[in-house]
């Protein structure tokens, strides 16, 4: 976590500031959540489905901000980013109880590792509900709540909205559902950037690489035990870390980013430069089924066209 004396930015980089984190209650959003405190935040909402694990979070935080002097107060929200009546109900709490919010992280989303074509109807609906649907709500949910606080869209002026990703420009093999998803909220990011900019809101996204959180204990055991080869095949060697992910967006959420609208800053020590394939490499092969471009499955079912080719 970052902390007063070790932050990388100023004590005030947020200052009197009201930040909603969704996810908050553990992993990056956590650190993100910490990170706005540390920036001087007056307001801390942390929203998420489980009621006591943002209890936990928000004592952690309220704990660690008196021990080192700040003047930040949190907000558990219990709230289900997949359904529009959750968030409306989790947003109206935070505008009643801090009469404003000045910087949204849309930082909630998972996935689950399957090949594709296990995919389930319901799996599909459930993590692009998640990721794609449900930053969707938030960003919609705060814009409605914020344009009926004041008029003429006064409240909305100065609105940073920061749009957690992940590394999938080259694909995310066996997590296809999760890929779709996430370049959806890459080109929703680039929509809303130009759409909004005229009500005075900034909206950008961090794609993170491998980060070493808490999300990765939820993967089973061989994709866990695959993580340290998969982090150190990055070209920095190593997976990043909660607290690198919560200053790229406290970056985006700050005045040193002002001009910065519509980017996608990728905080993944490079890994985003390599290729699918090789991600793709670290899933075994299917135990009844070649590899659709070994040699000899090439030669089984083109050799006589490759063959002909090469006259
Ligand atoms: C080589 C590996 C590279 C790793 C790269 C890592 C990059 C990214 C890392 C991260 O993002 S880590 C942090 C994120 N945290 C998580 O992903 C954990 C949270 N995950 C989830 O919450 C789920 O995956 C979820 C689907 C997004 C939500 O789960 P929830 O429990 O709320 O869904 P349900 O509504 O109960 O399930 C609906 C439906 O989804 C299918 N399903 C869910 N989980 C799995 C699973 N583990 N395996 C297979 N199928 C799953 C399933 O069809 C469910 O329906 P039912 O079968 O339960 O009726
Ligand atoms: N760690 C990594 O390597 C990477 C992470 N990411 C993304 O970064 C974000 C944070 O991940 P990380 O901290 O690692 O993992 P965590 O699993 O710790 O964080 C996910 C958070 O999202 C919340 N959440 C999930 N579904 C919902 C929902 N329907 N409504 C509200 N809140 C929800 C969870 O809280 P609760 O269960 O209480 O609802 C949890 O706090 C995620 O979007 C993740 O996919 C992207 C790339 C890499």
């Amino acid at each position: 976590m970052v902390g007063r004396g070790s932050s990388v930015y100023a004590n005030d980089v947020l200052g009197g500031e009201v930040v909603l984190v969704t996810g908050g209650g553990s992993g990056i959003g956590l650190a993100t959540a910490w990170a706005a405190v540390a920036g001087g935040a007056a307001g801390v909402a942390i929203a998420g489905r489980k009621g006591h694990r943002l209890e936990a979070a928000a004592e952690v935080l309220v704990e660690r901000g008196e021990a080192e002097g700040y003047d930040c107060r949190i907000l558990p929200v219990v709230m289900d980013i997949r359904h529009l009546a959750s968030v409306e109900s989790g947003i109206a709490t935070v505008i009643d109880v801090f009469g404003r919010i000045d910087v949204v992280v849309n930082n909630a989303g998972g996935q689950y590792v399957s090949p594709a074509e296990d995919i389930s109807p319901k799996g599909w609906r459930a993590v692009v509900d998640t990721n794609l649907t449900g930053t969707w709500n938030v960003l919609v949910g705060v814009f409605a709540a914020l344009d009926a606080a004041a008029p003429d869209k006064a409240a909305l002026r100065g609105l940073r909205c920061v749009n957690v990703v992940a590394d999938m420009w080259a694909g995310m093999p066996h997590m296809a559902h999760s890929g779709a998803a996430r370049a959806g909220v890459v080109n929703l990011t680039h929509t809303l950037a130009v759409e909004w900019a005229r009500y005075g809101i900034r909206i950008n996204a961090v794609a993170p690489g491998i980060i070493v959180s808490s999300g990765l204990d939820s993967y089973p055991a061989p994709v866990r035990a695959a993580l340290p080869s998969i982090a150190a095949a990055c070209p920095t060697g190593r997976g990043g870390t909660e607290s690198e992910v919560a200053a790229a967006i406290i970056f985006l959420a700050s005045s040193g980013a002002s001009y910065v609208n519509g980017a996608v800053l990728r905080v993944d020590g490079g890994s985003s430069l390599r290729k699918g394939i090789e991600l793709s490499s670290f899933f075994p092969p299917h135990p009844a089924i070649p590899p659709y471009h070994s040699a000899p499955f090439l030669a089984d079912k083109y050799g006589a066209f490759i063959q002909a080719s090469r006259l």
